[in-house]
């Protein structure tokens, strides 16, 4: 399975000023979105375009156009909408698809409540946004559920990983490609990342 741990400057700069316990929601917000455009950009790299002939200025000329159905966002709720408008920026006129769904915090297996997918799911590329990747169990439901929409070509964007998240997405689903801005060293005993974040939809929500 591709992990594209992306590494540039401004990404482990942000993603630090993310860390600090007194970081405001405010704050927060804003280096979820910025990381988020940042990650869109990397995420985008390989994307084929096609040539189409326009008038231009002074005469008809050569430009490059995105291929194919394009892009389907697919923010999984809540903390994945603190995403949604860093990728917008790049993608403007990107469908968006939600999945909504929880961890349940004893179980830690996620419930599903929620799920409304965009047409022709198998003609688009998937860029599911959420902050953390824990233990792997949301996103392996969510691709499963992508891929239950027929949609086939899907990538990830999170801000933080952990290793024993990716070892189970690799297990479950290895055609994925994921996107990160931190690979963290691990889970705790009730499966937050470590030194990781803390709670990202509450620190994106302002609530708790
Ligand atoms: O990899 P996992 O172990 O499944 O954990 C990761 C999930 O947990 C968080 O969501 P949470 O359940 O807190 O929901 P929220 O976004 O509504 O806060 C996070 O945003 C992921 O969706
Ligand atoms: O560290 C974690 C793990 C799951 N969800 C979060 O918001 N943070
Ligand atoms: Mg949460």
């Amino acid at each position: 399975m591709p992990v594209h741990l992306v590494e540039h400057p401004l990404i482990r700069h942000k993603i630090g000023l993310m860390r600090a316990h007194d970081v405001t929601t405010k704050k927060f917000r804003e280096l979820a979105n910025e990381l988020a455009t940042l990650l869109t950009y990397e995420a985008t790299k390989d994307l084929e375009t096609e040539t189409i002939t326009i008038k231009g200025w002074a005469g008809d000329v050569v430009v490059e156009n995105i291929k194919g159905k394009k892009i389907t966002v697919v923010p999984i709720l809540r903390a994945g909408l603190g995403m949604m408008d860093g990728v917008l920026n790049l993608i403007p006129s990107a469908k968006t698809s939600v999945v909504g769904l929880y961890r349940n915090e004893e179980t830690l297996e996620p419930v599903r409540y929620y799920v409304k997918m965009t047409s022709k799911m198998e003609e688009r590329i998937a860029l599911i946004l959420d902050p953390m990747l824990a233990t792997g169990g949301t996103l392996t439901a969510t691709i499963d559920l992508l891929k239950e929409s027929g949609c086939r070509q899907i990538r990830g964007l999170f801000l933080v990983a952990a290793p024993e998240g990716l070892k189970r997405l690799e297990a479950a689903h290895p055609d994925v490609d994921v996107y990160v801005a931190a690979i963290d060293d691990k889970l705790n005993d009730i499966g937050y990342i470590l030194p990781g974040l803390g709670d990202a939809g509450d620190k994106i929500f302002g609530t708790k």
